[in-house]
């Protein structure tokens, strides 16, 4: 067996996680072969046990009849509780992160975000998109760039881009169909790889599709980059409303400024005859809003062209600029970035302290540890928690 052979083997090893191979990522750096010993140097770009661990079991699996040594340069992990760089904001280069969440799936939130991006776009901001729904990552068909090829640059991929918005979605990195079974902690590092590991251009904007809850990776944006807004999806019935809640309360504790709420699905326009009925209800996030002290960006009803532009990857308001629905998703690009615009530069004081070990940040203790967090960064007294605000 030559380098040539073994190189050829390795390509049968797939990154965990991911459906490209070591080879094609480039983490292979060096190999060596004496006699039938071989000497592998990997170059990874996670600090995850688990990646490493998994890799060890996969690379013999690939070369059965060679001894292997394997070295693996890692990122060094900060002496730190942080799971973000000591508190440091990762996306440095993105002016303003919004989160785009709902307390439940189905709502209608990827496309919200897919819609308000390109929005936002066709304003003059620069804007990314995030897929961080890990468990259905949809924006790739949305935005119509499923199947596309990822060009990886040394260790750092680049985003795609449609409609003048940059993309990158766990969807594009798997095999289509492919799913996701993660623990907590995977996820975590997951959407911290997706920010830090990507070649993120400066943007004005960067939209994340979040899972649906209120969860880890809520939790892990919120303490890994300074959000400038929160936006929830919800549909107008008293039941989703109440996961709503849940959502915005989480914006609150999180200190994540609210943008406002999108009402999906408010309402039903009748192609045919025009008329509009009240499926689901509508007008009924208005009071919710008031709750909240904040606004409601837009009413969307149902409509069977947002939902073909959804499948087909020609999102409406890009492709039907005059109909009713892209105007209102206009309009509601206009009051976030008003807000955007208003609020000016969220510093990285606004990256959400690091919790104890099993202590959650919106439990009565985790609250506590943030008052005192609070008092103790307005002292001017290191807040001992790693979070880099000294
Ligand atoms: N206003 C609307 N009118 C018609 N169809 C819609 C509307 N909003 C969303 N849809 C359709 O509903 C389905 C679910 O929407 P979407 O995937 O955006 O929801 P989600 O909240 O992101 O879901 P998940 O929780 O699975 O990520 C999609 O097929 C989408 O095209």
């Amino acid at each position: 067996m030559n380098i040539e052979d073994i190189k050829k083997a390795l390509q049968s090893v797939k990154y965990p996680g991911f459906s490209k191979s070591i080879i094609d990522f480039g983490f292979v750096k060096d190999i060596k072969l004496e006699a039938d010993a071989c000497t592998i140097l990997l170059d990874i770009t996670s600090t995850a046990k688990e990646v490493e661990d998994e890799l060890k079991k996969e690379i013999p699996k690939a070369l059965p009849n060679l001894n292997i040594n394997m070295i693996f340069n890692k990122p060094k992990v900060e002496a730190q509780k942080s799971n973000s760089v000591s508190g440091q904001n990762i996306v440095p280069q993105i002016k303003n992160i919004v989160m785009v969440s709902s307390g439940k799936g189905g709502v209608g939130k990827s496309t919200t975000t897919v819609n308000l991006a390109i929005a936002s776009a066709m304003q003059g901001k620069k804007v990314g998109v995030l897929d961080a729904d890990i468990y259905g990552p949809n924006i790739p068909r949305m935005m119509g760039v499923n199947g596309q090829e990822v060009e990886v640059v040394g260790n750092k991929a680049k985003p795609l881009n449609a409609y003048g918005v940059d993309i990158m979605s766990m969807g594009v990195l798997m095999k289509e169909g492919e799913a996701v079974i993660w623990r907590g902690a995977m996820i975590m590092k997951a959407i911290q790889q997706l920010l830090r590991d990507i070649l993120w251009e400066e943007l004005d904007i960067l939209f994340i599709d979040m899972p649906p809850g209120t969860g880890d990776a809520q939790l892990t944006l919120a303490q890994s980059v300074p959000v400038s807004a929160g936006i929830n999806v919800t549909t107008p019935q008293h039941v989703a409303l109440d996961d709503s809640r849940r959502s915005l309360d989480m914006f609150q504790k999180l200190h994540i400024p609210i943008a406002g709420i999108v009402e999906n699905m408010s309402g039903f326009i009748c192609p045919s005859c025009n008329t509009e009925s009240d499926i689901f209800g509508t007008g009924t996030c208005d009071d919710l809003a008031k709750e909240y002290n904040t606004q409601v960006l837009a009413h969307l009803p149902i409509e069977p062209n947002i939902r073909k532009g959804g499948d087909s990857g020609k999102p409406i308001v890009y492709f039907e600029p005059e109909s009713i629905t892209a105007k209102r998703y206009m309009m509601a690009a206009d009051k976030l970035i008003a807000m955007l615009d208003s609020q000016g530069e969220v510093t990285n004081e606004a990256i959400q302290p690091i919790m104890p070990a099993g202590v959650s940040a919106c439990s009565t203790e985790g609250q506590k540890i943030k008052a005192e967090h609070e008092a103790k960064k307005n002292s001017g007294e290191s807040c001992g928690t790693g979070c880099g605000c000294h």
